[in-house]
């Protein structure tokens, strides 16, 4: 390589890997895998060893990835968090370990543990209280996100025994397996998109400005070290014992989740051990982690700008097998979304039988190139469900032919529509579809809808196959006799089943207004819809500006909300449920003390109070037509500050020139 390449290349990758730093930190998705970001931060390190004359001030080979945003307030770090070097390859652990030696030379002891895929994050505890959550961001600075962290339940507020008075700990946030699938079956039934990884959700999450949404979606915490001053710990593996002691979850020796060993082959053991047993697990690693055990080698052996010399970080490569593509079917869902799925010869990966692998939608099959008959590359990556990454195009039949996204419904023969800009087919005939219409009924009965006791998806089948229910209003009209005569229904349970039709009209509006299925229009939003417009009829006639003006409510759930009201078939549905006596207004008991004195004007609430408690507060403001944030914007009209509001906040408030008041204020203005 000629130094002209030499310096051309160095300037692309250094773009090429800043780019994908900030789409994963910053925006929290990823177009690259893992693995091929590791490779090409290798080979731009491997330029820069030739020609440093050409490597780069911003290069992502010197600094830890992430950037800060506005969203919260930004926090110094006591001790910089640093990144960990890390390697694919056995033979790296060998000339790492080589490394320390040529450095420290008497027998050492490592410490291997599991390198939990999701986010750092630093909190400090003063006095045994948890005082302050700061994520990784640059290393140096953070974002301050305790309000959030203090959410998840693994975290304790508050330390038992022999705690240290003042000291940071660290630790892995991530997203629980079964809390992501769940999380994904319930944006599925909301005709939300789903997420594509529980790393990236783990982070986004995390960057929440609304906490009881990070409160409800379970997410968990690993510890992992422990720093701080005069801690007297002597080394790496007393300070996870002493975590454990203090009440945080930290990895356990009988769990094998952590280990000493003083040999390669001893971590070598470890490292094959979780390769094989990680599917077990309910969350998802991404390698071993391993560090020298004593903290005065620690020292001995420093960091670098970006990690530490001392621990290196052993990466799984993503399990790939290949298999026969032998059909697509598209499935239908109740939004009318088509989805290709590709169904395969069964093969084993990562522990299961995979027999199907998504595709997603014409553009991922387009990308591809799949063709049926094909040799195909599956991957179960940071994705959950596995996915085809490629074709093996040597083994490819002469006679393949490319594959045509089909043009009609599957199940009701529509011409499928796709809109602008939009990846997804769907199918118009929103109610004339089968799987459409019995989705509506299935997610309308479902618990965190109506929650009809003695009904779910065989009966709904059953209801729409003997012409007994064709939409929602149908159920209500439901007699004891109609239902009798159906497969497995008895006297005891048609009872029942009316029995819980009828109990269903007790259900509050918000759930109502969830059940009633308006794409994109989920639990979360339902309940901040209900609450802002207070009945079906003045969200009916609500408009744009006005849909858009409620927290959280953007353009697509607004455009998406007018859509829905301007069907006619929509509004006759509604207007039978509510000759049945459905709930489609706020009870008396939760209109009673609303008021719209607050109506337009946004607060930041900050510190700790006398009169209210935070939620109280903010519940308050939002009583009375008020709108609260998380962070200070030029669109902040007031703070509320209780005592220990932070200086940082106070500054922006005053370079903003926006009034700061405390509780007695707020209370003379309502
Ligand atoms: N796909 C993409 O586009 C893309 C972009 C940027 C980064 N990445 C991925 O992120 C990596 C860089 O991220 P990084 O700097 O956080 O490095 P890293 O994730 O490889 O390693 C450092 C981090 O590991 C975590 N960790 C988990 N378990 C641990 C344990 N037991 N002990 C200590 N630390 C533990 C800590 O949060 C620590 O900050 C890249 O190597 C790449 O795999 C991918
Ligand atoms: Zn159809």
């Amino acid at each position: 390589m000629n130094k002209q390449e030499a310096q051309d290349k160095i300037l692309n990758l250094t773009k090429e890997l800043n780019y994908h730093n900030h789409l994963y930190y910053v925006e929290h998705r990823n177009e690259i895998s893992d693995q091929e970001f590791d490779l090409k931060m290798k080979e731009l390190e491997a330029l820069e060893a030739r020609f440093p004359e050409y490597k780069q001030s911003d290069s992502p080979t010197q600094r830890v990835g992430g950037e800060i945003t506005k969203e919260f307030n930004t926090v110094r770090h006591r001790f910089p968090m640093l990144s960990l070097s890390n390697t694919y390859s056995k033979e790296e652990i060998i000339d790492w370990e080589n490394r320390i030696k040529k450095i420290i030379d008497h027998p050492l002891t490592y410490v291997c543990e599991l390198k939990y895929d999701g986010v750092a994050i630093s909190i400090n505890y003063k006095n045994g209280v948890i005082n302050q959550a700061i994520t990784r961001g640059d290393g140096v600075q953070g974002e301050d996100v305790t309000t959030n962290v203090k959410t998840i339940k693994s975290i304790p507020l508050k330390l038992r025994n022999d705690f240290p008075d003042d000291f940071e700990i660290r630790g892995e946030i991530f997203f629980p397996l079964d809390r992501f699938t769940r999380l994904n079956e319930e944006r599925e039934e909301a005709g939300e998109e789903t997420y594509a990884n529980p790393r990236n959700t783990a982070s986004g999450t995390l960057k929440l400005q609304d906490s009881s949404i990070v409160a409800s979606r379970g997410l968990d915490c690993y510890l992992y070290s422990v720093t701080g001053e005069n801690l007297s710990i002597n080394n790496h593996f007393e300070s996870l014992s002493k975590a454990l002691h203090w009440g945080f979850k930290a990895p356990k020796e009988e769990d094998n989740m952590v280990k000493k060993v003083n040999t390669i082959d001893g971590i070598m053991e470890f490292v094959d051990y979780w390769d094989k047993k990680r599917n077990e697990l309910n969350f998802e690693i991404d390698g071993i982690v391993i560090k020298v055990n004593d903290y005065n080698l620690q020292a001995e052996l420093g960091t670098t700008a970006k990690s530490p010399r001392w621990a290196i970080a052993y990466k799984f490569k993503a399990e790939q097998v290949t298999t026969i593509l032998e059909n697509i079917i598209y499935q239908v869902g109740r939004t009318g979304a088509v989805t290709p799925v590709a169904v395969l010869k069964p093969v084993l990966l990562a522990g299961t039988t995979v027999k199907r692998a998504s595709l997603h939608n014409s553009d991922q099959i387009e990308k591809l190139d799949v063709r049926l008959g094909d040799t195909v590359k599956v991957e179960k990556g940071g994705e959950i469900i596995p996915k085809i990454v490629g074709v093996d195009l040597d083994k490819r039949k002469a006679d393949s032919q490319k594959i045509n996204f089909i043009e009609h419904c599957p199940e009701c023969g529509s011409e499928l529509t796709r809109k602008v800009g939009e990846a997804q087919h769907y199918c118009p005939n929103v109610h004339g579809c089968p799987p459409q219409i019995k989705g509506k009924m299935e997610h309308f009965i479902s618990r965190k809808a109506m929650d009809i006791d003695g009904m779910g998806p065989e009966t709904i089948d059953l209801l729409y196959k003997n012409h007994l229910a064709n939409n929602i209003a149908d159920l209500y009209k439901l007699t004891k006799e109609d239902v009798l005569p159906l497969e497995r229904m008895a006297d005891k349970s048609a009872e029942k089943l009316i029995e819980g039709i009828e109990q269903s009209k007790k259900i509050p509006f918000e759930r109502v207004l969830y059940a009633i299925g308006i794409r994109y229009v989920g639990e979360t939003v339902a309940k901040k819809l209900a609450k802002a417009f207070k009945s079906i009829d003045s969200l009916a006639t609500a408009t744009y500006d006005q849909l858009i003006e409620v927290d959280e409510i953007g353009d697509k759930i607004a455009l998406s909300v007018l859509e829905f009201f301007k069907e006619q078939d929509n509004n006759t549905i509604i207007e039978k449920l509510k000759s049945f006596g459905l709930q489609f207004q706020l009870s008396e008991s939760e209109l009673e003390g609303q008021t719209e004195k607050l109506k337009g004007l946004n607060f930041v609430v900050s510190g700790v109070f006398k009169i209210y408690s935070r939620n109280g507060l903010k519940e308050t403001i939002e009583k009375n037509g008020g709108k609260v944030t998380g962070s200070i914007s030029a669109k902040t009209d007031f703070i509320i500050a209780g005592e220990n509001m932070g200086p940082s906040k106070l500054e922006k408030a005053q370079k903003l020139e926006i009034p700061v008041i405390d509780e007695e204020k707020f209370n003379e203005m309502i």
